[in-house]
């Protein structure tokens, strides 16, 4: 029988045989999401990653098409007025926006499709997607946290103040997820998060 992989709003209807699944991580800035995300996308190539688009500049190290596509305000308002993303929201000053077409094209294809988003773009995936898993990482404190989006050491004094100003109303949403994870020791989280995917 086909199954029909679709968001609640129909936009992003699509016919599919055997669909995979969206799985959503998010949490605060600094918690740890992109390090969990890329030794978990080690230990499982299979995994799907979506690349976002983002106004934000490339750090130091940063491949545009790998890391994120960055791309200019005028370009991002352009592709949401066209409806080519599947969530966006404006975060610490800057738009970051989920590509919508290679996301359902893998989801379509039956792979496990992984998102790393902030809350609000999290918050839009959990109303289109009820059927996304949706993991909230959270730090062991808000201290920790802070030390660790200070000694990442890329991000200005500026972007650093607003995205530590942001990051407490992000952790009071944590239970508004399926699954909380606390990012302390890295390898105990890595695994929780294994376990959630792949039992
Ligand atoms: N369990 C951990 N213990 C100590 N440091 C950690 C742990 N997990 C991640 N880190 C470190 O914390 C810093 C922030 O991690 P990372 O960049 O992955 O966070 P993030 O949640 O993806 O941030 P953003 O949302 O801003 O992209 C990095 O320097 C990373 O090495
Ligand atoms: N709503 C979305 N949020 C996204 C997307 N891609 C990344 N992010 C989140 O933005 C913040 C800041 O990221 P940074 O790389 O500038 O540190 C972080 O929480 C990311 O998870 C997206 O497509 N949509």
């Amino acid at each position: 029988m086909m199954q029909v992989l679709s968001s609640k709003s129909g936009a992003n209807t699509k016919e599919c045989p055997s669909p995979g699944k969206l799985i959503v991580l998010t949490g605060p800035s600094g918690v740890g999401k992109g390090t969990l995300l890329r030794s978990l996308l080690q230990r499982h190539p299979e995994l799907y990653y979506s690349v976002s688009a983002t106004t934000r500049s490339p750090r130091p190290g940063e491949v545009d098409g790998k890391d994120y596509y960055f791309i200019s305000r005028s370009k991002f308002e352009q592709l949401v007025a066209a409806g080519k993303f599947l969530e966006w929201a404006e975060f610490a000053g800057n738009y970051y926006g989920t590509p919508s077409e290679p996301v359902i094209d893998q989801i379509c294809s039956g792979k496990l499709v992984v998102l790393e988003i902030e809350l609000e773009g999290a918050r839009q995936i959990r109303r289109s997607f009820p059927s996304a898993l949706s993991i909230f990482i959270l730090p062991p404190s808000f201290n920790e946290l802070e030390k660790r989006i200070r000694s990442r050491g890329q991000d200005s004094q500026e972007a650093i103040a607003r995205r530590l100003q942001r990051a407490q109303e992000e952790i009071n949403a944590a239970n508004e997820f399926d699954i909380q994870i606390v990012n302390d020791d890295f390898e105990t989280a890595l695994n929780s998060i294994e376990a959630v995917l792949f039992g």
